[in-house]
């Protein structure tokens, strides 16, 4: 993407789920061609804010050859879907565009760099992937709160930030065009610990409410609030052990935080547990034990946690869709 364009250029969203339809809100709200990628036919889409709803249209894509070029690709699939987007990825990067991973967990632009057309992946910049002389990989944390109540149907609660990117020259581009949509995008200097913190939201928000089946208000009670800070002090000791820089401090502020979420907010994961999809836990406690388990940190309540996630998670493959 040219540094500086930032208005009708024509984005690719791969992944119509919560988070893919509010960020194609915006841009299509903003004048951008949005194009929807994917396995369900759409020609508009609505995002149901504070607000009311709005109603944008966007281009629905069965496959590449139908998209055209594009400026930006944003991938936002669950993680463990990844794999499956790779012949899109590769094929809309094949003639340049950068590509945004909206999905949680700590490694996006290095699950995605490979994936990219034409790639070397080698690396620019902190936490982005060049992509050779086609385009950067940037990856995003999303602190949208989205959930999707029908086919192209979001319902939106706002935070106060949409979403976080790297702070270096490579992602200025993809944030500027972000930010020009009118989402709240934040470029954090110290991006490895920004990815931390917001993987300490998705480790204890996401398998608590999809285990219990309730959403974040289940948060505030005493004794699951107490749960939350063990598996929130585990993860910071992995986090730091993997050079981000964050105290028991911050783990208390992520509850805290969580707790203020609106009322009736929900996670991606209990979204899923609901809907008889695959949990995404692989990549987010799953990646806590393993790494604990590496630098030798006790990681019990991640770990108690991650078996009670894979007893109820189907496997990837069978979800009702
Ligand atoms: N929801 C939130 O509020 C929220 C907040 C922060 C972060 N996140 C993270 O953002 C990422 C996306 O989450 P989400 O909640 O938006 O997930 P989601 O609602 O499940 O949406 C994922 C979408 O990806 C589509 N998809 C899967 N494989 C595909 C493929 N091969 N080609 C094209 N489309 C494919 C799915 O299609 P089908 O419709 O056919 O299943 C679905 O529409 C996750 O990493 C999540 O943890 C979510
Ligand atoms: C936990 C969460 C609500 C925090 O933004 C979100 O990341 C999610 O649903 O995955």
């Amino acid at each position: 993407m040219n540094p500086g364009v930032t208005g009708g250029v024509t984005v690719a969203v791969v992944g119509m789920g919560a988070v893919g339809t509010a960020l194609a809100g915006a841009l299509a709200a903003a004048g951008h061609d949005v194009v929807a990628c994917g396995r369900r036919p759409l020609s508009s889409i609505e995002v149901v804010g504070a607000g009311g709803t709005a109603t944008y249209p966007v281009r629905w894509a069965a496959e590449p050859a139908d998209v055209g070029p594009v400026a930006l690709t944003i991938l936002a699939t669950k993680i463990h879907d990844t794999g499956g987007a790779a012949g899109w990825l590769a094929a809309l990067t094949s003639t340049g565009g950068d590509v945004l991973v909206a999905q949680n967990g700590v490694d996006q632009a290095e699950r995605v760099g490979p994936l990219i057309g034409g790639a070397g992946g080698s690396h620019r910049g902190a936490g982005s992937v060049g992509v050779g002389s086609v385009g950067v990989v940037v990856p995003a944390l999303v602190y949208v709160n989205a959930e999707r109540v029908a086919p192209g149907v979001v319902r939106t609660r706002r935070s106060d930030c949409d979403l976080v990117v790297p702070g270096t020259d490579e992602a200025a581009p993809v944030a500027d065009l972000l930010a020009g949509a009118g989402l709240v995008v934040e470029r954090s200097a110290d991006f490895a610990t920004a990815a931390w913190r917001k993987m300490l939201t998705n480790v204890s928000a996401n398998p608590i409410t999809a285990l219990t089946g309730r959403r974040v208000e289940v948060l505030a009670e005493q004794q699951v609030a107490e749960l939350a800070m063990r598996v929130l002090t585990e993860a910071v000791a992995v986090a730091n052990a993997e050079g981000a820089r964050l105290t028991d401090a911050d783990a208390r502020d992520v509850l805290t935080w969580l707790q203020t979420l609106a009322p009736g907010s929900t996670t991606s994961m209990l979204q899923d547990r609901d809907a008889g999809r695959p949990l995404e836990h692989d990549g987010l406690t799953g990646t806590v034990v393993r790494l604990g388990d590496r630098h030798g940190i006790d990681v019990g309540a991640n770990r108690t946690l991650l078996s009670l996630l894979s007893a109820v998670s189907p496997a990837a493959g069978s979800a009702s869709r």
